[in-house]
């Protein structure tokens, strides 16, 4: 078995290390970065300074530098028809990796976990993974691989589960023989729309947890702003074609309370960032890495307003990062709600 992973980020390269450390002599993986010089110098040193610091690449690990912007024929050639691709770029990149890659006939999955953002008037609305891929890679057999899972503690080989999500039982195969071992266990899913919407809405509902930590509202607000944002999560998730059990799973539930709680989150960090009165460029550029939630929030609430769905948490996130409201006036508005039934 051939495994790319194309994008040499920090969970590029987590996942890469985690494969080739399962290697024998029946599979190969290589990570391949855009920037010709980070390439080298993983090359040289053998770990990814810029993003995974500290995590030696195990020896198999073949590394290299391709154009992602524009997956050319000239990268195509070199990909085997069966080999299984791995897109480790932001959602920002998706869109051009997915076209470049749309005749590959091998199984294909992205890590990235969000909306992507408008693309102006042909494309008024943001769309998730698998929507993107079927305007511009139809035929592609493809899926994402999603769940709780820090970089670092995967790279280090801490135990993590992962969900890997597709229509299309050969991909959800061939990530299980790629990433399943004995620190990490990968349960395949057949609902990609409740995979992706659980990853995508969790990153906006962390920043509300971080605002909330930061402002040190308590354990209490802390658990009531996890299963509330649960609740629209699933609202939003069923409105789109998910399951509804999609979201007591992995990329639900499982990557909700990792997210919103752990401090290893970039999109926990900016909420935190934020309620110490940075702004939103200074808390974005401290980070180093990205933070989807902060690009995915508008469009999580514009969807949801499409649909007809109540997502009030994300409302005030887009509000705060729209700076239209000061971290207190969002509590104060999420606080002031008219009582309401439980249930979804
Ligand atoms: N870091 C983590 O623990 C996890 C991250 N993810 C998701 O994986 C995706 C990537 O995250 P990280 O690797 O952490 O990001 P990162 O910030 O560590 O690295 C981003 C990588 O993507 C490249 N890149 C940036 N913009 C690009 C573009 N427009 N086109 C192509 N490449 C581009 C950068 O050069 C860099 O190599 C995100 O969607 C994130 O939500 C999912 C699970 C865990
Ligand atoms: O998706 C993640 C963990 O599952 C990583 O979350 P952050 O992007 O907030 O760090």
């Amino acid at each position: 078995m051939k495994i790319v992973v194309l994008g040499a980020g920090a969970w590029g390269t987590a996942l890469a290390v985690s494969a080739a450390r399962l290697a024998g002599a029946d599979r190969e993986v290589s990570l391949w970065a855009r920037d010709a010089a980070q390439a080298q110098d993983m090359q040289a040193v053998r770990e990814n300074r810029r993003y995974l610091p500290g995590v030696a690449f195990p020896h198999g690990l073949i590394v290299d530098a391709v154009p992602l912007k524009a997956v050319s024929d000239a990268v195509m050639q070199r990909l085997g028809q069966d080999d299984l691709v791995i897109i480790g770029t932001p959602m920002a990149g998706l869109r051009a990796v997915l076209t470049g890659l749309r005749e590959h006939t091998g199984p294909v999955a992205w890590l990235c976990k969000g909306f992507e953002s408008p693309q102006g008037p042909d494309q008024p609305v943001g769309l998730l993974g698998h929507e993107i891929q079927a305007r511009v890679a139809p035929l592609l057999k493809a899926g994402v691989l999603s769940g709780p899972s820090f970089a670092q503690e995967v790279a280090l080989g801490q135990p993590t589960a992962l969900v890997a999500a597709s229509e299309h039982a050969g991909v959800r195969e061939a990530l299980v023989t790629a990433f399943h071992g004995p620190a990490l266990r990968v349960y395949g899913n057949e609902d990609l729309v409740g995979v992706e919407v659980g990853g995508a809405v969790k990153n906006v509902l962390a920043i509300a947890t971080g605002l909330c930590d930061g402002l040190k509202l308590g354990l209490n607000a802390r658990a009531a702003l996890v299963t509330r944002g649960l609740a629209e999560m699933t609202r939003l998730g069923l409105a789109l074609g998910a399951r509804a059990d999609t979201f007591m799973g992995l990329s639900g539930l499982g990557d909700l309370v990792l997210t919103a709680t752990g401090d290893l989150s970039r999109n926990r960090r900016v909420g935190q960032l934020l309620a110490q009165g940075l702004s939103l460029r200074q808390a974005v550029d401290s980070l180093g890495h990205v933070a989807e939630g902060v690009y995915s929030a508008q469009t999580v609430v514009q969807r949801a307003r499409l649909l007809g769905v109540d997502m009030p948490i994300s409302e005030a996130v887009v509000d705060l990062l729209d700076a239209r409201l000061q971290p207190a006036q969002a509590l104060a508005v999420l606080m002031g709600r008219d009582p309401k039934q439980e249930a979804l």
